[in-house]
Formats: C-alpha cells, structure tokens, sequence
C-alpha cells in the first residue's frame, strides 16, 4: 500500500471552528426487509462518536450526509431513525431533514448555528449520486453546485464509501477545501499496517452480495501475489461454483441473474484456470420455501434456495483457518438476516476468533455479527467492506484521490 496515503490534509489542516462544514459519513446499516428498521448500528455508534468529538472540539456548524442501500434495493430508507440514533448515540441533538438539496435541506443548512448539528436525508434519493463519475464532472453536478456554495469546507469521514466515484466523495473535494475526517485516518492508518504485521499464510475469507466488488478485489489480489488462500462464501461462492460447472438449480441460477453476475463467469474462470488459491464450498444450506425445509446438501445434489454454508465446508473451512498468520475476512456466509442461516458466519467467526493470526475483519453486515467481547488487539474490525479491500490489494479508491486533488487545488486548505 502506497504510504503517501498517510500525507493526506486531517481536520488539523482546516480551520473549521465555528465554520459551516459538510461531512460526508456512511452510516450504511444492515435494514430488517420486512420492517424497514435498522438490524445493527454499529456504524451508526462508531460514528456518533466522532461526531461528538468533532462538535465540542471545534463547534461547527456541522451538516452530515450518508447513503443508505441502493435504489431499488429493499434497503433503501430514508434516515430518519440515523438521525435519531445519532443523537442517542452521541448526546449532541442530531436535526433531521427529509430533503438532500432541494429548499427545505438548503433552508435547513442556511439556519443552523455553530455548534449544531443536521443530518441530511438518503443522498442517493438525488439520481446523479448513484453515477459514478470523474471527479471533475462530479464536481458539476446539480447537487454539488446546489449545496458547496453553503459551505465553507468539506470532510470525508465515509471510508466505507471511498471506492465510489459519486459528487458527495468526489465532487465537493475539487470546489471546497477539504480533508479526511477523523474515522477515514484511523482507517487508513490500520490499514497501512496490515501487510507489515505478518508473515505466513494470508488467508481471506469473502462473501456477502456484492459479487463485482469483490471479483476485482481477488483479481488484484491474485495479481499482486497477496493472498495464500481465498475460502469464498456468500453470492461469491455461487459464482464460482457455476464457474466450475456446479449446476446450481433454476432458482439459485435466477437469483445470479437478477443480480447481473453470471455475467461475471469468464472472469472467476480465468482466474481459476490460472490456478487462483481460490476454494469454493463442497456443500450448502438451503431453504426450500415450499415446505419451508431448511436442508444440509452436497453441492452435486442441489434443490432449493442456498442461503448458507453447509456443515463439511464448515469443518473444511475452520481447519485451513488454523493455518491462518493474516486473516481478511469480509461479507456474511448466509443471509443473515434470517436466524436459520447464520451458523456458517458466526461458526467462521469463532474460529478465527480462537486463531492465531492478525485479523481483520471488514464491512457492514459481517460486522453487525462480531462478538465485541472477543475483539482484542489482534483483531482489527474496519467500518470498511470492499472499499478497505480495494485498498489492500492495490487500488486507488477515488476518495482518496479526490482529497489528494483538492489538497494541490487549495494548498493544504486553511481559508
Ligand atoms: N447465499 C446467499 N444468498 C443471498 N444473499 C446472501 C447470501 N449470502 C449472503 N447474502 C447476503 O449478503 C448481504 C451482505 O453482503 P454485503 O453487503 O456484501 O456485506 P457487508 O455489508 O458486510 O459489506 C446480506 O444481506 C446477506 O443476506
Ligand atoms: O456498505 C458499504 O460497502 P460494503 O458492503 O463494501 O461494506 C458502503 O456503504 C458502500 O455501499 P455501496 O456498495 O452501496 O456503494
């Protein structure tokens, strides 16, 4: 990992006492589908934490904005229950605007005080903060040129997002002066000691649902040799089933579908072919919603939807674990929304708990299932998912970029 990250502009690079600051976060959070409630708010906490820091320290007039899913996706809300966990969280009383940059948000941003602080509702509600983009056209976008103008700095405290290229990460960078925010240092400093802490088997262990994600995560992580082993689970591993030829039944091949990603086969063939440390499960739990079976099947013998690891994987698993000298661990097994299927997530996690190795643990919904009492100082758990992968295994994430960029642009960034 290049260490010139570690000469980005921090808030000690602004002035922002009692100035009007847009902080870009990601309280991203795990939603119940039926209910529409958040599942687990760590990020939410882990940032609440910050944000009271950041208010007494310099008293900002302090406007946050987050996503919250994917549009059309069954968790994508408003953030009217963030607002309201932030301020349990925090003890500074979080506003809530359900607006992003029409007049009631600029409004509310224009009234607030220093010392104040208001969260602004679902940015991906305004359409061109779902494109990714060029710093330079993001930052002409409607929305940033609707809102930069109230602001006197920009923070980027969302390192779970800095590997999206879209105007609330990228575009305000290039027209306020701006810095990182104190969780992105935090991040990026853990995140430059990884590699450095080990040597010995590399192991990661990656599933969860967003399969072109981390396709390109193995493909750097196979180019750049960093990866001993890479045990899939989750979507990930149905990829590389199918790519092996496992037939996987209609329903589970429909799901694939819907989610684009069997159009990501000759790229996990490829990589297998070449011989990538790449396992995949040799059998699965399925539901089958007909009589609402839960089944241990071989993948050879399919029927049903895969909702998890089955229990031979598991065993497998668990044993290369032990091995382990760096553990990246990243995305649930199962859908862990339902009870049923979190076995195969929270049995990986005991045993890399009961490992040896320095362990990183990254993302949203694989966080919501740590044990806290378990987490020592071996075990780093990243707010980041694929955006501290990405990293890891060679990228440039665009935030990073754009926050190098406004550092040339305004010269380190007092006003
Ligand atoms: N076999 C599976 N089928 C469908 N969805 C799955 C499967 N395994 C895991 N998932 C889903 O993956 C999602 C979490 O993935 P992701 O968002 O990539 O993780 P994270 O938030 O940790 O970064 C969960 O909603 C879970 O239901
Ligand atoms: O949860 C997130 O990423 P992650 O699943 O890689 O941890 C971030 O909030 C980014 O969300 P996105 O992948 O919808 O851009």
């Amino acid at each position: 990992m290049d260490n010139s990250l570690l000469d980005l502009p921090t808030l000690k690079d602004l002035d922002i006492t009692r100035r009007r600051v847009f902080m870009r976060v990601d309280i991203n959070s795990p939603i119940d589908p039926e209910t529409g409630k958040i599942l687990d708010d760590r990020r939410i906490r882990v940032h609440a934490k910050y944000i009271k820091e950041i208010v007494d320290k310099y008293e900002p007039a302090l406007v946050i904005g987050s996503h919250q899913g994917r549009p059309g996706e069954r968790d994508f809300t408003t953030l009217e229950e963030h607002a309201e966990l932030l301020s349990k969280y925090s003890g500074v009383q979080v506003k809530f605007v359900d607006d992003v940059m029409g007049p009631a948000a600029r409004s509310a941003i224009s009234e607030l005080r220093p010392g104040e602080v208001l969260l602004l509702d679902n940015l991906r509600l305004v359409s061109e903060e779902v494109l990714e983009g060029a710093p330079e056209a993001q930052s002409m976008t409607v929305f940033v040129r609707r809102l930069s103008g109230l602001f006197d700095y920009y923070v980027n405290d969302a390192f779970a997002t800095a590997h999206r290229s879209q105007p609330s990460i990228v575009g305000f960078p290039l027209v306020l002066p701006s810095a990182m925010g104190p969780l992105f240092e935090k991040e990026v400093i853990a995140a430059a000691k990884i590699f450095s802490s080990t040597s010995g088997p590399r192991i990661f262990i990656l599933g969860g649902s967003k399969v072109h994600d981390l396709l390109r995560v193995i493909e750097n992580l196979v180019r750049n040799r960093l990866a001993d082993r890479i045990l899939t689970t989750g979507l990930l591993a149905q990829l590389f089933l199918v790519a092996k030829g496992v037939r996987l039944g209609d329903e589970n091949v429909r799901l694939l579908e819907e989610k684009n990603i069997l159009t990501l086969i000759p790229r996990a063939r490829l990589l297998l072919m070449k011989g990538a440390p790449i396992e995949t499960p040799v059998d699965v739990k399925t539901h089958n919603e007909k009589d609402d079976a839960v089944e241990n099947v071989s993948i050879t013998k399919i029927t049903g939807v895969i909702k998890d690891i089955g229990e031979t994987t598991l065993e497998i698993y668990c044993e290369l674990i032990k091995e382990a000298s760096l553990i990246v661990m990243r995305g649930p097994a199962g859908v862990i929304e339902d009870s049923k299927f979190r076995e195969g997530t929270l049995k990986i996690l005991d045993a890399v708990y009961n490992s040896r190795a320095f362990v990183v643990i990254a993302g949203g919904h694989l966080g919501s299932m740590i044990d806290e009492t378990k987490v020592n100082d071996r075990i780093h758990v990243s707010t980041g998912g694929n955006a501290l992968l990405l990293l890891l295994s060679g990228e440039e994430l665009p935030a990073i970029k754009a926050l190098q960029m406004s550092k040339s642009i305004f010269h380190g960034g007092k006003r």
